[in-house]
């Protein structure tokens, strides 16, 4: 299975399980935040955390083995819109969603840890949005939820950078919650969160939701999932996928 959904004591686990291929997003992962996106509504938790199967990476973003055959802009669109629609979802679930980033995120899987409203990242991750390395841009709304999460120049300077930070930088910037070095420092983290009853985490959420319905969150995502499509179909997108895929087959 390319994910894996638990429940216990309320939390409910969501993990990419793709280690071999750093935790990169396929067509099955993304039905599995579909069927998240669901659950969590359906329901009775407390808490949503996201995270991935071993200590490598979080996420590699789009897997380019499957979606560099998507080669136009109508093509491109359905997959990034289907992920982008997923994430927003997950972005308003009404309880605290909380990302374990347990090792590298870049492109998408920044962008999946950015829906979040928590970000623990361990230590020796390193995350960026690499996506203008690929002559394209953030294709799944994580661009506009960063604007949403740091100050202005930060989030400019993180998406204009194209570059993998430390987790150091990454909480200077504002980008990272906290810092951490065992998996077990998310219970402390939960622990805190429990000194107040699920009903106020989950009226707290509503405020943040009803601020991203009135600045038309969603209108703004799809204008950059939009952006993301028509730049996705150039020729220098295609060769800089290119040189990625045969840099890894050597
Ligand atoms: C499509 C949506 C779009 C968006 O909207 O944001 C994106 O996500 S674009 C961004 C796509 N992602 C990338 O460009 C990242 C590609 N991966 C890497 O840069 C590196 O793999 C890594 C994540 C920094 C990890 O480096 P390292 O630990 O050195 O591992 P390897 O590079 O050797 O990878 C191991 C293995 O996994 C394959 N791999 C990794 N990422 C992807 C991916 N995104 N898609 C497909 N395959 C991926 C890599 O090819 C290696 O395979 P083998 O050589 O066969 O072992």
């Amino acid at each position: 299975m390319a994910y894996i959904i638990e429940t216990k004591n309320q939390v409910m686990t969501f993990s990419i399980n793709r280690p071999h291929i750093r935790n990169a997003i396929n067509n099955e992962v993304m039905e599995g935040f579909e069927e998240l996106a669901n659950r969590a509504r359906e329901e009775d938790i407390r808490y949503v955390v996201i995270t991935a199967t071993g200590e490598q990476a979080f996420c590699s973003g789009g897997d380019l083995s499957v979606f560099h055959e998507l080669k136009t802009e109508q093509q491109a669109w359905p997959m990034l819109s289907r992920m982008g629609e997923a994430l927003y979802r997950i972005k308003t679930i009404p309880v605290p969603v909380i990302a374990l980033v347990n090792g590298t995120a870049v492109g998408g899987g920044c962008e999946i840890a950015t829906a979040c409203d928590y970000r623990l990242v361990k230590s020796h991750a390193k995350c960026g949005f690499i996506q203008g390395t690929l002559a394209i841009t953030s294709g799944w709304g994580g661009g506009t939820y960063l604007f949403e999460t740091l100050k202005h120049d930060a989030a400019l300077k993180m998406l204009s950078d194209a570059r993998a930070y430390t987790a150091t930088e990454l909480f200077e910037n504002g980008w990272a919650s906290a810092i951490i070095e065992e998996d077990g420092d998310i219970e402390q983290f939960l622990a805190s969160m429990n000194r107040v009853l699920p009903s106020v985490h989950r009226a707290y959420k509503e405020i943040a939701i009803r601020k991203w319905q009135e600045t038309n969150l969603k209108q703004r995502v799809d204008q950059e999932i939009r952006e993301c499509a028509r730049l996705w179909a150039k020729e220098a997108h295609h060769q800089a996928v290119d040189r990625f895929l045969n840099k890894s087959k050597k």
